[in-house]
């Protein structure tokens, strides 16, 4: 087997949760035309009078509230699953050159200086595995372009492939619908299971992405593997960012309906979230958590992220495994 270079790459986080960190952080984030599409002279206005001096220092605080002593939740879980996953790939290829990093869209490390750093390994080929189940132009081909843009620098372009997504791999659904069991034989079962992904603006997708329909087939191949009838679960769409309409029904609105027609216990899922982050820990187990009780819930029951579990780990096994055997690769 070649030497080869796994990347594992998720969205970024600021490197502290100071205004400032989180002002470069999203000054770097929202600047790219892949996340948003508005006319750039209108949006640098927007961005750099109203978003950065205004949003930087509450997010800020957000992210204080969830900061796990001196890293990100983002940063510490994606390190943990690259690691155990490095180790998965040692004990099952125990001949074989297999390098893996960590890589950020935003921020560091960056996806340059992951492939700079394997290929000085002397990796041959090189596979990128975004974080994310499913594809968004937002998110996904963001990654892309990153990537196509460090090749485009170089005259010795090594063999690469990468992974669209896997918002319907058996493995996938298996790891969310084994973490939900769990959760319930921990727990108790709650009235109703919430599957709140992170939204998008729906002009994205009457333009052509994808996202919405994949989240809704992750959706539904979770609740059948869960043997949930219609009646007993919901989906929704979390973080939407201004005042454009997004996709809909949105997360707080729907928490706060449910509790207001009666329900009183709810658990919630986020599987379009590989690992905890600011939108998992804040807005879901916080601040939806918080509308669920004020509006009359009882118990408001967020179920973890896959995180560094055995199962998300084995899921990342299987994405990388057609790649590492060299068979022919045959992603969606
Ligand atoms: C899961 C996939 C994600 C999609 C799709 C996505 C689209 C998207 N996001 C924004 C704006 C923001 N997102 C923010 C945080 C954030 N977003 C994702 C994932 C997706 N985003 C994650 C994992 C995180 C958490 C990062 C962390 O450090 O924990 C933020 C920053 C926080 C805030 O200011 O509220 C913004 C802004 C847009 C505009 C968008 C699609 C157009
Ligand atoms: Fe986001
Ligand atoms: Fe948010």
């Amino acid at each position: 087997m070649k030497a080869a270079g796994i990347v594992f790459i998720n969205l970024g986080t600021p490197d502290s949760p100071s205004t400032a960190s989180v002002r470069k952080f999203l000054r770097e984030f929202l600047s790219d035309r892949r996340v948003v599409e508005v006319p750039r002279a209108i949006w640098v206005l927007i961005l750099y009078l109203i978003i950065l001096p205004f949003r930087s220092p509450r997010v800020a605080r957000n992210y204080k509230q969830v900061w796990m002593n001196n890293i990100s939740p983002l940063r510490f879980f994606s390190q943990r699953l690259v690691d155990g996953v490095a180790a998965k790939f040692a004990e099952h290829y125990p001949d074989a050159k297999i390098h893996t990093r960590l890589a950020m869209s935003y921020g560091d490390p960056n996806i340059s200086a992951a492939i700079d750093e394997l290929l000085a390994a002397g990796c041959e080929r090189l596979f990128f595995l975004p974080l994310y189940p499913q594809y968004s132009a937002t998110t996904t081909a963001a990654v892309h372009d990153q990537i196509c843009k460090v090749f485009a620098a170089r005259r010795d372009i090594p063999q690469w492939a990468w992974l669209k997504s896997y918002y319907d791999h058996p493995d996938y659904i298996a790891a969310l619908a084994s973490s939900v069991q769990q959760h319930w034989s921990e727990n108790g079962r709650g009235e109703l299971l919430l599957m709140s992904f992170h939204g998008i603006p729906k002009r994205n997708v009457e333009l052509g992405d994808p996202y919405q329909s994949h989240c809704e087939k992750t959706a539904e191949a979770l609740a059948g593997e869960l043997g949930l009838n219609k009646s007993e679960w919901v989906l929704s769409y979390q973080s939407r960012l201004g005042k454009a309409e997004w996709l809909q029904p949105y997360t707080d609105k729907t928490v706060i309906g449910l509790a207001e027609k009666g329900t009183k216990t709810l658990d919630v899922i986020c599987p379009a979230f590989a690992v905890e982050c600011l939108e998992t820990l804040e807005e879901i187990d916080g601040e939806a958590h918080e509308f669920f009780i004020e509006k009359g819930g009882e118990a408001f029951r967020y179920i973890p992220c896959l995180n560094d579990e055995e199962s998300h780990q084995n899921l990342m096994f299987s994405l990388c495994r057609p790649f590492l055997e060299e068979k022919n690769v045959n992603f969606r």
